[in-house]
């Protein structure tokens, strides 16, 4: 094995073959990777984490790739939830309860609505790396890039990006996991874990080879998506997605064309199978009705069969009178509305939804029917990125959606 970065980088116990072929995937342009000041700390952090136990397994991977299957085919409903991004001190039994109750309470009523199971998958245990539209925020310090990068507090040395974070991320996912495997045990519904795949330096550390046939699963999560701002097709992100046995999301915003969309299938799903794509679309509710149709027809004339997924949070932020960054109840509606108007004109099958929310009574979000107004937002606002959706919203929600479904 070569002493150099790229070698130790994909050293542990990755065969040569599949090191070459990260590295070959990873140098590409990465979109939204932090500068880190000093490489080899990070190639130290790295082979520490290669050879660390990773936080899931290849089994319950290729679980979740069955429930997703059963999506795709029209036979399960996803819900996917959980905050913009975790933090390690919010990394609290309380919080992330709090959180898995929501969200489970949402895929009950989804499910009695539906008719058919519901698959819960938890922005959670790794969701610690945020992309951001700006590499300066207000005080004109480095941005914010997510606790697994720097810290949230505006202190220049504290935005310094770190590496030594992405061990705290891995140690704080582990811890994480092991309270959902609790809660399973307890009783509690199956619960699967995703998070961004956007922190390359920290993703490759956790692919692993399994099975018969040696795919390389990223370990880091059960399911991981692609972000809007790293979707470039030439980009290291889609490029190490292909790389992947998990399944794989990808985020799509008012611009993506059908071109686009059939190259992601043809590359992210050469085998055709089902739910080894979900198409999370995030277009702002303004634009669904124009863009969404194009896309469901241009995927089903292909025959891939991917799970559609409705992000009705990330084309609907704008700037409160009092200056918070936040999300109109009445517009998050609206984009699920069109979504499931869309699809249903077209006979597809809306699969599911993917929603920025915690069960703390936050002051995020705007409207719902406790009224949340601007100057209502700074009661409780608490979230280290995007605005998410309080409990009674989420339930609000997932009784709105719940009417679509039953009509
Ligand atoms: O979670 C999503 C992105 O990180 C976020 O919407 C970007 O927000 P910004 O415009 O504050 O950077
Ligand atoms: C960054 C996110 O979304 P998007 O890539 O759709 O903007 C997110 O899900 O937090
Ligand atoms: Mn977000």
């Amino acid at each position: 094995m070569p002493v150099t970065e790229a070698g130790r980088s994909a050293s542990g116990p990755l065969p040569p073959a599949a090191c070459g072929r990260i590295d070959a995937a990873l140098a590409r342009p990465a979109a939204q990777q932090p500068q880190w000041p000093d490489r080899r700390a990070v190639a130290e952090v790295r082979d520490v984490l290669a050879t660390a136990p990773p936080i899931t397994t290849p089994v319950e991977v290729d679980r979740l790739r069955r429930r997703l299957a059963a999506v795709a085919r029209g036979d399960a409903f996803l819900a996917q939830g959980g905050d913009c991004a975790e933090t390690f001190a919010s990394n609290t039994p309380e919080h992330l309860g709090a959180n898995l109750r929501t969200l489970l309470r949402m895929s009950t009523v989804l499910g009695h609505a539906a008719r058919v199971p519901v698959v819960t998958v938890g922005r959670i245990a790794g969701q610690f790396a945020k992309p951001r539209s700006k590499t300066t925020d207000a005080h004109g310090l480095p941005v914010y890039r997510g606790d697994i990068v720097n810290a949230a507090a505006p202190d220049p040395r504290l935005r310094v990006p770190d590496p030594r974070r992405m061990l705290r991320a891995y140690a704080n996912s582990r811890a994480a996991m092991r309270l959902i495997r609790m809660l399973r045990r307890a009783g509690a519904a199956e619960i699967f874990a995703s998070h961004e795949c956007l922190l390359l330096d920290y993703e490759r550390t956790m692919l692993r080879p399994a099975g018969s046939d040696g795919r390389l699963y990223n370990l880091s999560s059960h399911f991981l998506w692609i972000g809007e701002r790293t979707r470039e097709l030439d980009g290291a992100h889609i490029a190490f997605a292909e790389l992947m046995a998990n399944p794989i999301g990808i985020k799509l915003g008012p611009t993506a064309t059908a071109q686009q969309v059939l190259e992601y299938l043809e590359r992210l799903d050469p085998h055709r199978e089902p739910g080894r794509v979900t198409l999370i679309t995030r277009l702002g509710h303004q634009h669904v009705e124009q863009v969404l149709p194009g896309l469901v027809e241009t995927v089903a004339a292909s025959g891939h069969q991917v799970v559609w997924q409705c992000d009705p949070m990330h084309g609907n932020t704008h700037e409160s009178t009092t200056g918070f960054k936040t999300r109109h109840f009445d517009r998050i509606l609206a984009e699920v509305r069109s979504f499931f108007a869309v699809h249903r004109a077209l006979g597809t099958y809306p699969g599911g939804i993917h929603l920025e929310l915690t069960g703390e009574p936050v002051t995020e979000c705007v409207g719902g029917a406790l009224h949340v107004s601007d100057h209502d937002l700074r009661g409780c606002y608490s979230t280290a990125c995007d605005p998410r959706l309080n409990h009674r919203q989420v339930m609000e929600l997932a009784v709105r959606i719940a009417r679509i479904l039953r009509s």
